[in-house]
């Protein structure tokens, strides 16, 4: 479903990750790991097809894919029921009910997303992902501002999206429990720092 070859990506124009494969097939998930700042980010947006590599390739129908990075991209006067309604015609779809059930919505259904908590509007951003009927999840620290129960509600949305032959991607610090990922560690394609005749090349 996704195939990334020799790939190196650079942001702000300075290269961040090289030299990176990776695979992913229909009912796999793949968990990426590393320190702040090496470019998990960076490489979601690649994949995402949201900026352009420096060299290699993404092969990817892009859509397939579907991108959730920090932003919950919630519109704040549409209820809850709205906004998951709102999606779900954009990508062609009409049923949030198991969306709405994945992520414990019911309760909120009637609520302004603006009225939400932070807590909250992850879990209406995440089940925005249900309703957009694509393969591919690229989820960059899906679980930030969860509670427990909400990181297993995502979990558990995951699994049931890989038993459906989906495949999800995941940027994340924290143990998500999906013991069927692989766990890439991004940290040893670590870009090697510029050459010293290409310094100031860098600041131009
Ligand atoms: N808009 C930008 N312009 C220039 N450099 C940037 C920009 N955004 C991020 N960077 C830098 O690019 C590098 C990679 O950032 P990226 O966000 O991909 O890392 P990350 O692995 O996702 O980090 P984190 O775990 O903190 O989310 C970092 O050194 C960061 O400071």
């Amino acid at each position: 479903m996704l195939t990334v070859t020799d790939l190196s990506i650079a942001r702000g124009g300075i290269p961040v990750l090289e030299g990176l494969n990776l695979t992913l097939g229909a009912g796999q998930a793949m968990v990426l790991r590393g320190p702040n700042g090496i470019g998990k980010t960076t490489l979601l947006r690649t994949i995402a097809g949201l900026q352009p590599p420096l060299s290699g390739q993404v092969d990817v129908t892009p859509e397939s894919l579907v991108y959730a990075g920090h932003a919950d991209g919630i519109k704040p006067t549409l209820t809850v029921t709205e906004n998951l309604n709102f999606w779900a015609q954009t990508f062609g779809n009409n049923d949030i009910s198991v969306a709405m059930g994945a992520f414990a919505l019911g309760p909120l259904a009637a609520r302004p997303a603006g009225a939400l908590s932070a807590g909250q509007k992850r879990r209406l951003g995440l089940a925005r992902l249900l309703v957009t009927g694509r393969a591919i999840w690229v989820l960059d620290e899906p679980t930030v501002s969860l509670d427990t129960d909400a990181v297993a509600m995502f979990a558990a949305a995951v699994r049931a999206h890989l038993a459906h032959g989906g495949a999800a991607l995941i940027a994340t610090h924290i143990d998500l429990g999906l013991s069927e990922a692989q766990l890439l560690d991004v940290g040893p394609f670590r870009a090697k720092p510029l050459d010293i005749e290409d310094f100031d090349g860098a600041f131009l």
